[in-house]
């Protein structure tokens, strides 16, 4: 076992427990079923401690966690525990972030100068990733969404020597070039990153970062978590689909019945219902579809789904 994630009622660790980095992330106060996300390989595992980050790696792949305590300062906090992950990825050798996962409590929360947490948390990590130098080109998949306690907790995968290609929604402007107003930093994640493993056997992945009911820079349909879910729907759709894909030379004809390990972020509780009927209808019965309810990073948002596409379906689908 690589790493587990526990999406639970309660906040714990990063750990080392039997071998493997454990963290759990604080998901569920809405009587949910907890559930653990597990990543497993097949080949060796050496597992350690970094500055506060629980890793384990098998020699093409890390899995890395760590956790930022409640602070007044996430600016400083956050870019801290995102170069000593740099650190670690340099240490180990594995230079291609594929995706990251962030969660933070009070995500909205504005503090005495008019900042919200989020945008300080942007701050923090857009800090980190310019002294690493981090191109447009390189920035990874991510989801950044709200947390019910424990300050912020991260994990991410990374990988030594397979293709990482990162990918751009075309109604959507990059969130790196997100304007200002949004924050002074940028947020710092691609809308997809798809990853291409040569040997021994082909396995490729696409992972879909959060995703929500965002055109250009702009929340749209504010308030209306019908037309929120399927604006959301149809950017994923357009994001994965061929004519896209395309353009990054991924020859997979991708639609919605592909994506697996789907999670649902779901801002107001009593809008489960209806969101859960409209992804039902989107996504394959064979998919695993979790929901949550926690905030999202815009106050305005209601809605916000990820998910990824496995080697099987990339495989049928005729992936490059
Ligand atoms: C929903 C959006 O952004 C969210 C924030 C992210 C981040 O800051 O890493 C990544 C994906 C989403 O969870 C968006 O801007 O479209």
């Amino acid at each position: 076992m690589l790493g587990a994630v526990g999406y639970s009622d309660r906040a714990g660790g990063p750990v080392v427990r039997d071998g493997h980095p454990s963290l759990t992330l604080s998901m569920r106060d809405d009587g949910g079923p907890a559930f653990t996300e597990v990543w497993r390989t097949t080949a060796d595992v050496t597992s350690g401690r970094h500055k506060g980050l629980a890793y384990a790696h098998d020699g093409e792949y890390l899995f890395c966690c760590g956790r930022i305590e409640e602070t007044a300062d996430y600016v400083t906090s956050t870019e801290a525990a995102y170069l000593a992950a740099f650190e670690l990825i340099e240490l180990l050798g594995y230079p291609n972030v594929v995706r990251v996962w962030n969660m933070v409590n009070e995500i909205n929360d504005v503090d005495d100068g008019g900042h919200n947490v989020y945008t300080q948390f942007c701050r923090g990590r857009a800090a980190a990733f310019e002294q690493r130098q981090m191109s447009e080109r390189l920035i990874p998949a991510a989801t950044c969404v709200g947390s019910h306690g424990g300050g912020v907790a991260f994990y991410f995968i990374a990988c030594r020597s397979a293709r990482v290609t990162n990918i751009e929604n075309p109604r959507q402007t990059p969130a790196y070039r997100y304007p200002p107003r949004y924050g002074i930093k940028s947020p710092s994640f691609a809308r997809a990153t798809y990853l291409s493993s040569g040997s021994p056997v082909r396995s490729d992945y696409l992972f879909v970062s959060g995703t929500a009911s965002i055109l250009g820079c702009e929340t749209v349909y504010k308030g209306d978590i019908e037309r929120q879910c399927a604006t959301t729907l149809d950017n994923i759709s357009v994001l994965i689909g061929p004519g896209n894909l395309a353009k990054y030379g991924i020859g997979a004809d991708l639609t919605l019945q592909d994506l697996d390990s789907v999670k649902v972020y779901v801002k107001r509780d009593a809008d489960i219902p209806l969101v859960r009927r409209m992804c039902s209808g989107a996504f394959s019965g064979d998919a695993e579809v979790a929901y949550l309810n926690v905030d999202i990073c815009r106050d305005d948002l209601l809605v916000e789904i990820e998910g990824m596409v496995t080697p099987e379906r990339l495989t049928a689908s005729g992936g490059a």
